[in-house]
């Protein structure tokens, strides 16, 4: 069924179901053809966290998106409000705070009172919980008084990253979503301030972050950023670069050029990574650190000033002011590349991919009061940061999460 947009909650009943019959024949033929696991909620066989491959035929992709939207259609047609549930994620607080995961393995089944001892959580509040979200397949009950992993709680006792994300969207996102994340915290620091002064969670923040990093198509960027004709010794400056993971990733495609990542608080990464000891580290120093709080003025002459996932953490003012902090070093030509997000036109694209952006836009007013940006919008804060910037080129694609505007200056 191709999507039309608005008319979906049009369909009756009877037509999202066999649209749904159709694209779970077509994903399973492509499990079976492929040898690729099916999903499966069993924590028997290691947990599969990608459904399906990134690099699978868009025919494949499209039908997993067109399952998912006509999914959630026939829920909202049949289920009403039980879809969003606050309650599940103040579960999966209880979860995380108790580690209720990793007090037993994926081999074991024991009572809820062995658990509740491991845990240190009373064994009636613990059943109380458990037994709401097993409803969602996280931890099940095979016979009645015993506890098992499932799948998705086998992988968050297993895989750190997993955990962290988890962690970060109970703990952080969720109290933030209720009060504001200033009230919810006690504070008047901004979210990336107030994580360092809470060692801990900002550990846990950088692992979750990274978690995303480790889907990040480098082609994509390459392809769409004018990077490849940088000249041999060219300098790249990630600015607010974080871990370093994009430079780090470039410098391996691109081994002719520098890499400058800056940060408000680069030490501890840049420790770990070379604790990491990667390819590209050790070769001549291609790769440095510096500390750099972007509302300052930038010192390092560049030729391609890097922003990925800055501005959206910012409202439109101050990335006014972070743009005008780089025009004392910007020569003609030279070009910043913005690699964020973006919001497409309404009724543009189907709701599974809308439902991606939408949901990161509602996420950045929880966190820091910003917001994602049309096309459109991104224009206007360049011009209101000096007539100077023209925008080159804007590469959208439905199947990254990320747009790349190219801006050259003068
Ligand atoms: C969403 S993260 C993006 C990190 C990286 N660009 C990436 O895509 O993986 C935002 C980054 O901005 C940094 N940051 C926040 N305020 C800053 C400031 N005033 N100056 C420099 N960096 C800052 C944070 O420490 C964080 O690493």
């Amino acid at each position: 069924m191709p999507y039309i947009p608005g008319e979906l909650e049009l369909e009756p009943m009877l037509v999202l179901a066999n649209n749904i019959r159709d694209n779970v024949l077509t994903l399973n033929d492509f499990f079976a053809k492929n040898s690729h696991p099916i999903p499966t909620f069993s924590a028997k066989t290691a947990p599969n966290k990608t459904i399906i491959p990134p690099t699978s035929p868009g025919e494949i992709q499209d039908a997993r998106s067109a399952l998912i939207i006509a999914f959630h259609a026939f829920l909202c047609l049949v289920a009403n409000s039980q879809i969003l549930q606050a309650n599940d994620t103040f579960c999966m607080q209880v979860i995380h705070r108790y580690q209720i995961a990793q007090c037993f393995s994926p081999s074991e089944t024991i009572t809820f009172e062995e658990l509740s001892s491991r845990c240190g959580l009373n064994v009636i509040d613990l059943k109380r919980v458990l037994r709401l979200v097993m409803t969602r397949h996280v931890f099940a009950e095979p016979k009645a008084g015993f506890v098992a992993h499932t799948a998705a709680t086998r992988l968050l006792r297993d895989d750190d990253r997993i955990r962290a994300f988890s962690g970060i969207i109970a703990e952080e996102r969720f109290p933030a979503s209720a009060k504001g994340f200033s009230l919810a915290n006690d504070t008047e620091l901004g979210l990336y301030e107030e994580l360092q002064t809470h060692p801990a969670r900002e550990k846990r923040w950088n692992l979750a972050m990274s978690a995303m990093a480790a889907r990040i198509d480098f082609d994509f960027i390459l392809n769409n950023s004018a990077l490849s004709s940088l000249e041999p010794g060219s300098l790249f400056v990630d600015v607010g670069g974080g871990n370093g993971t994009i430079s780090i990733g470039l410098a391996e495609r691109l081994p002719h050029v520098h890499f400058l990542i800056q940060d408000a608080a680069p030490n501890a990464h840049a420790q770990s990574y070379s604790a990491k000891g990667t390819a590209s580290q050790g070769d001549d120093r291609r790769v440095t650190w510096q500390k750099h709080d972007f509302f300052t003025p930038q010192t390092v002459v560049g030729d391609t000033y890097y922003f990925r996932n800055i501005f959206h953490n910012w409202p439109d003012s101050q990335c006014v002011k972070i743009l005008q902090q780089h025009l004392p070093v910007l020569r003609p030509k030279t070009r910043i590349i913005i690699d964020d997000f973006a919001l497409h036109e309404p009724l543009t694209v189907p709701p599974f991919e809308e439902r991606k952006t939408r949901s990161m836009d509602v996420t950045m007013l929880v966190y820091f009061g910003s917001h994602e940006r049309t096309i459109a919008q991104w224009q206007g804060i360049l011009a209101e940061a000096d007539p100077r910037f023209t925008l080159e080129k804007v590469t959208q694609d439905p199947k990254q999460p990320n747009t790349i505007l190219q801006v050259v200056f003068g």
